[in-house]
């Protein structure tokens, strides 16, 4: 049996040889002839799976996709030739939740605000919004909730306009789809006016898909921000309109700026390539089926001891700790100015960053240990794990 994987995909490599022979790519361009002989797909979000990729997969039985969005496959057409898939909801959520956490600590401390005064708009009540707001629950800051679909579905959360959240939100952070149908498309969700009604000074960030943001909108606002005109707006960007290209003229404005590595944690990376070994063993009716806890290394700070009750520059600390967004900012920044705007260069720093990405951690990988009262509770709900001390 032919496996073929994307070479971006860690532990594939060596899980996937038990069950076949492994044939490993880049996945922005495998083509229509490397599927042919092949048996089973195992992607990431780069590889557009239709039917010019299709046209010689003679073999063809499964493709997975060890990633939460599902855009860039066409399934529709994989359940016409049965052809089975798999995805991997929910693999990063922590990792884009901390990569909000994150931005807006570091925002915190620049611009003098604290995170615990500000309300955060989550728009996406899914995976990933859930689980920030679960994070926010923990620290107790305020938030609210957008989802038009999950309202519909009578899921029991409050849920509140996208003005609502215009007007009352400091903080708007976007987690849904891209979609361009159906009653509540996603393509430029943001965009002209969408900014134009938000609060002055307002942060905005996008770590979903690039055209959930409309990127030539959000310049021009960011251009009059600068120049003291409009609202004074924020914005972070984990995701781009036509990435692996980058708006040069757009970087500059960003407050942080990264190649699409928000869920990049090796907890969730670990997560989706599992899901989909799983999911394939099930498939063969193989009886094996691996943890991803059991896969990963200590990480490098394994422990720490508060000495007391945890404040706001302790909870920076720890969680900066674990991951701070400036350091994805600083290469990519560095990465892409380096090269010509629309060249294979560009694409290929922005690849090149992606596949030798560092092993970023979650905060789970951290143990902290302090007394009953120091708060650890909070902690424990955050994420991290917690050892209670006498
Ligand atoms: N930057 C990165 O590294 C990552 C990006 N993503 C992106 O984030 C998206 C969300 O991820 P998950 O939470 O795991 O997906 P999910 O499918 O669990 O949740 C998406 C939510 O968005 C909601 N939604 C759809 N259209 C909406 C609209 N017009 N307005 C408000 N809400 C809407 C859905 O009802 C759903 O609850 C993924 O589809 C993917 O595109 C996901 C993981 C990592
Ligand atoms: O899971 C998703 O959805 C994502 O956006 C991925 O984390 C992006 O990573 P790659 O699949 O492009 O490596």
């Amino acid at each position: 049996m032919k496996i073929l994987i994307d070479e971006n995909m860690p532990y594939a490599e060596a899980l996937f040889s038990d069950l076949g022979e492994v044939i490993s790519k880049p996945g922005r361009t495998m083509t229509a002839e490397d599927l042919v002989d092949v048996d089973a797909l195992m992607i990431r979000s780069v590889t557009k799976v239709n039917e010019a990729l299709l046209a010689k997969a003679n073999k063809l039985k499964f493709v997975g996709t060890a990633t939460a969005g599902q855009d860039h496959v066409n399934d529709a057409l994989l359940a016409d030739r049965g052809i089975f898939f798999t995805a991997a909801p929910g693999c990063n959520k922590v990792g884009v939740a901390e990569y909000v956490l994150s931005s807006l600590m570091v925002l915190g401390q620049q611009q003098g605000f604290s995170l615990f005064d500000k309300t955060v708009g989550i728009i996406g009540a899914g995976n990933v919004g859930s689980y920030l707001a679960k994070c926010l629950d923990a620290l107790g800051v305020r938030y609210l909730l957008n989802d038009p679909l999950k309202a519909e579905q009578g899921d029991p959360r409050s849920f509140h306009s996208i003005e609502e959240l215009q007007a009352q939100c400091d903080v708007i952070t976007t987690h849904t789809p891209i979609t361009r149908e159906g009653r509540y498309p996603t393509h430029h969700l943001v965009d002209e006016a969408f900014l134009a009604a938000l609060k002055p000074g307002a942060i905005l960030i996008n770590a979903a898909r690039g055209p959930v943001v409309d990127n030539q909108a959000l310049k021009r606002a960011l251009q009059a921000s600068q120049i003291g005109e409009g609202k004074h707006l924020t914005a972070v960007l984990d995701v781009f309109e036509h990435e692996p290209q980058v708006d040069l003229d757009l970087l500059p404005l960003l407050a942080f700026a990264t190649p699409h590595v928000a869920g990049y944690g090796l907890e969730g990376k670990a997560r989706g390539t599992t899901m989909v070994y799983n999911s394939f063993c099930e498939f063969l009716g193989v009886d094996k089926q691996v943890e991803a806890a059991s896969l990963l290394p200590t990480a490098p700070v394994p422990y720490v001891t508060l000495s007391g009750k945890w404040d706001e520059p302790t909870l920076f600390s720890l969680t900066q700790l674990v991951y701070d967004v400036r350091r994805d900012d600083g290469l990519f920044r560095r990465e892409m100015c380096a090269t010509q705007a629309g060249s294979p260069e560009m694409a290929s720093a922005f690849d090149r960053m992606r596949k030798n990405y560092w092993d970023r951690r979650e905060y789970s990988a951290i143990t902290v240990a302090g007394e009953p009262h120091f708060g650890l509770e909070s902690l424990a709900d955050l994420g991290f794990t917690v050892e209670e001390r006498p």
